[in-house]
């Protein structure tokens, strides 16, 4: 039976409870099928999942974490000689370009193990290999634990070649990116952080532009994300706090693979709330393609009555808006098919 809802959108029974955020057992305990099914069911109704018996290796993560802190542990002339950010690099507060201000440090980079290298020598100049190895290591587990999610969707939304999406992010060329945020600890709360001048906000609020981004924290706390309205509650959409679990993963979908799926998953906007009173440390990966890769909705995801929402363009192209914008704009809506927004138009 469909129920359709108040919003005039088709409810199957089967929808995800109000408010919820799904968690997916990888080790696919009812068979791939079904796993396959509750991947697409989590993208598409909520943009975002946690996920367990991932299959990463908690070494790696410790590894990773300890290589991130001794940075971040730094004098901060030492930091800052990583920096700026260009876009890649050691940044401080600054988010982009475009006058975006978050609580945090962070490092961005390349997830290539060459440009990794030729970073790693300022980020750690005593042993750079060490540095170097503890992020290959790191990048390596968490492509593959993306590759299997992009191919089990893939083959649940009944792709004629279920690895359309982790070829993307396999090429050697790919453009994929390791983040590593840093939120120092303030005993603050929101209001005494209003009053010396902050907003309560680490990291502001977004969607990731890539293919898909997978996120490991700390124990502490402050993800949001902004859970749509599907109807059934009718009272807006509302940003639910997500708990802290450092065994598990976070994945969201980018707003390229809402593209390449012409809108049935869904790129979900998420922000980083700032006050705690103990520094949050988190990793994602940035799944993305080559920079010419052609990013164009898969033919069986337009039909007749789902005609083509995006108009096609490459993965340079849409970066190039990107940074052109700031960190909330919403940048899919730059190359909407019929749309009259202009993606060379800089202004916000
Ligand atoms: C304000 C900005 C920072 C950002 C580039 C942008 O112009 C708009 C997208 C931002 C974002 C959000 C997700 C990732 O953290 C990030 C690395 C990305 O790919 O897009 C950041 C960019 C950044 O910090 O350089
Ligand atoms: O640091 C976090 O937990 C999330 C940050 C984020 O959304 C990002 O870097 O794109
Ligand atoms: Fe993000």
């Amino acid at each position: 039976m469909v129920v359709p809802s108040a919003a005039g959108r088709d409810m199957s029974p089967e929808s995800l409870p109000l408010g919820t955020i799904p968690t997916v057992d990888m080790s696919a305990p009812s068979g791939r099928g079904e796993l396959a099914r509750r991947l697409v069911r989590a993208c598409a109704e909520r943009g975002f999942f946690k996920v367990v018996n991932h299959g990463v290796p908690a070494r790696a993560a410790a590894r990773l974490d300890a290589a991130a802190s001794a940075f971040f542990a730094r004098p901060a002339p030492e930091k800052q000689a990583a920096g700026p950010p260009d876009p890649l690099g050691y940044g401080s507060r600054n988010i982009g370009a475009n006058g975006d201000v978050g609580e945090l440090e962070y490092l961005i980079l390349h997830a290539d193990p060459a440009a990794v290298a030729s970073k790693a020598t300022v980020i750690d100049a005593e042993d750079p290999a060490r540095f170097s190895a503890a992020v290959n290591e790191y990048v390596d587990a968490v492509r593959r634990l993306a590759c299997r999610v992009l191919d089990l969707l893939g083959e649940g939304l009944g792709l004629r070649d279920p690895a359309s999406f982790s070829w993307l992010i396999s090429a050697v060329d790919s453009d994929s990116l390791l983040r590593i945020n840093h939120y120092p600890a303030s005993a603050a709360t929101a209001e005494d952080a209003s009053k010396s001048g902050g907003n309560g906000i680490g990291f502001g609020e977004h969607t990731d532009p890539q293919i898909l981004s997978v996120l490991r924290a700390n124990d502490v706390d402050g993800l949001q994300v902004l859970l749509p309205d599907d109807g059934r509650r009718g009272a807006g959409d509302e940003w639910v706090p997500v708990p802290a679990d450092p065994a598990a993963f976070f994945i969201n979908v980018g707003d390229l693979l809402q593209a390449l799926t012409n809108g049935r998953l869904v790129s979900i906007r998420h922000r980083v709330m700032a006050s705690t009173s103990r520094p949050r440390l988190s990793a994602i990966y940035f799944a993305a393609p080559p920079l010419h890769a052609r990013i164009a909705a898969l033919p069986e995801t337009v039909t007749a009555g789902s005609p083509r929402r995006y108009r096609p363009f490459t993965w340079a192209e849409y970066k190039k808006a990107m940074y052109a914008h700031r960190l909330s704009h919403n940048r899919l809506d730059l190359f909407h098919a019929s749309g009259e927004d202009d993606a060379d138009d800089t202004n916000s």
